[in-house]
């Protein structure tokens, strides 16, 4: 695997194990993800007559009207309107950065902004893992698992600003990462499909530990059992 290949595939997959471990161990932010996602499915699909099947009439693109049923995936639309997964996504990558540290290679002699001199051919390392997990950047509770942390008050938006040093899980500047936007849309539409349909629970006897390399995987894996949610009873 090369490494746009390892950078585009393996950081979606490695984050998206991340948020589920995270949510499937935190009952709170696993309801308010469903309720958000059902509340948005109910206010754009509706719900027929006897409850088991909940469908939705839309304009098709050629103008024709189509019967989409609830099993359909989420329009674009719909998983932008997801503010709480988003919130949840950001959290997650805030604690577990894809790519845990970033390299960089000094070709001649430097001094940084803070008067640290760098002389040529030093690394420089600059630990994301660290970074979202100090107290002096995110506060006291910065170890905890907290969604709610990237939003306005009323939670309907996404009020802390997700660019910036700060938070660097797709690193700033010239060599941002290309796949940021995309990275959510393709986060957010299996995370949402997967948690409509099913709960997921923790398998006990696995252990979930991390395994920091180029990206920041999980040694073992992630193991899980699936539950089949009853989509009637949330719809
Ligand atoms: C959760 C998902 C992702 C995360 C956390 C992530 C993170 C990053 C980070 C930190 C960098 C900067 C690396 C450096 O400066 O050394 C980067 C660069 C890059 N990413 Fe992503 N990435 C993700 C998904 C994707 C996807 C889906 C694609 C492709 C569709 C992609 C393509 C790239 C490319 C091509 C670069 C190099 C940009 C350059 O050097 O100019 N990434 N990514």
């Amino acid at each position: 695997m090369d490494v746009d290949e390892e950078r585009g595939h393996n950081s979606v997959a490695t984050s998206a194990s991340w948020f589920f471990w995270l949510v499937m161990n935190d009952s709170h932010v696993e309801k308010k993800i469903v309720d958000e996602i059902s509340t948005i499915l109910k206010k754009n699909r509706g719900k027929d007559g006897d409850g088991s099947k909940v469908t939705n009439s839309i304009e098709s693109p050629c103008g024709e009207e189509t019967q989409e049923c609830i099993e359909e995936p989420l329009s674009y639309e719909e998983i932008n309107s997801l503010v709480y997964l988003h919130a949840t996504l950001l959290e997650t990558l805030r604690l577990y950065p894809s790519f845990p540290r970033i390299v960089r290679y000094v070709t001649s002699d430097d001094i940084l902004s803070d008067g640290t001199y760098v002389p040529a051919g030093s690394d420089i390392i600059l630990s994301l893992y660290s970074v979202g997990r100090t107290t002096s950047v995110w506060g006291e509770d910065c170890l905890e698992f907290k969604p709610e942390r990237w939003l306005s008050g009323d939670e309907t938006k996404i009020e802390r600003r997700e660019n910036g040093y700060m938070f660097a899980a797709f690193n700033e500047g010239s060599r941002t990462c290309i796949g940021k936007y995309l990275s959510f849309l393709e986060m957010k539409s299996a995370a949402s499909a997967i948690l409509l349909h099913y709960k997921l629970c923790p398998v006990l006897w696995s252990q979930v530990v991390p395994k920091p390399f180029f990206t920041l995987s999980m040694k073992n894996g992630l193991k899980v059992n699936l539950k089949h949610r009853d989509l009637a009873a949330i719809l």
